[in-house]
């Protein structure tokens, strides 16, 4: 099995969580744009209804209108039952990395507030703890960009300006900022550092997700394995 098709096995597997009257909240990334479709042909079939979609992004968005699942925004809602997302990066305790397609701040947004936060991976982004293969994201306010890059190495961090792939310049964020890809020798205390990096100023969010995933659907060649919190 290629790494395309766990993503679908999980993406399929996420279903399972969706019930008539929900709110959920809709993840960014190729893993989730899988789970947008299934549930829009569960929709279709008539096998769900009165489901209501929170996109985290513009991709979110436009796949859950392609694919027929109504769509509100986060102040139209009261609640959200269940958000399903993927990541980049799982440790041990099912902290995460994420960002890797710039929405993380809007992720983190509806994620943090989900009844049930749903997480979608292949088994290549287990890690024994974060920073082993992939920089965090972090949002920043462009006029910010260079003091923050410098700033990171109290943290033994090396920053690079995210820059765009068929744009020039650097990537802009739904939100309008950059992105900076912090390299991190390891991270031993996420939430510790999660926090830290919030307080600098200029920076708008990061892409360590610390003690908000509930359950980690992760696809392997043997099927699905479960991990909860
Ligand atoms: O901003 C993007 C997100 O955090 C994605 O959810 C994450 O990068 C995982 O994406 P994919 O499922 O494409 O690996």
């Amino acid at each position: 099995m290629d790494v395309e098709e766990l993503k679908k096995l999980v993406a399929r597997e996420a279903l399972k969580f969706i019930e008539d009257d929900m709110v959920i909240g809709l993840g960014t990334g190729s893993t989730t744009a899988y789970f947008i479709r299934y549930l829009g042909q569960m929709i279709e079939r008539g096998q769900l209804e009165d489901v209501y979609g929170v996109p985290t992004s513009h991709q979110a968005r436009l796949l859950a209108l392609e694919h027929g699942i109504p769509v509100v925004s986060l102040d139209e809602v009261d609640a959200i039952d269940v958000a399903v997302d993927g990541a980049d990066e799982v440790d041990p305790s099912l902290n995460l990395i994420k960002g890797r397609g710039a929405a993380l701040t809007m992720e983190k947004i509806i994620e943090y507030r989900a009844g049930t936060f749903v997480v979608l991976v292949d088994e290549g982004k287990l890690v024994e703890y974060l920073g082993k293969k992939m920089p965090v994201p972090i949002e920043v306010i462009p006029a910010a960009w260079k003091a923050i890059k410098e700033e990171l190495e109290i943290f033994n961090a090396r920053a690079e300006l995210r820059m765009g792939i068929r744009k020039d310049g650097p990537v802009v964020t739904e939100n309008g900022n950059f992105i900076l890809d912090a390299w991190f020798e390891r991270i031993d205390d996420p939430l510790d550092m999660e926090i830290e990096l919030n307080t600098i100023p200029g920076v708008v969010e990061n892409g360590i997700f610390a003690d908000i995933a509930d359950i980690v659907l992760v696809g392997t060649r043997d099927g699905v394995k479960r991990l909860e919190r």
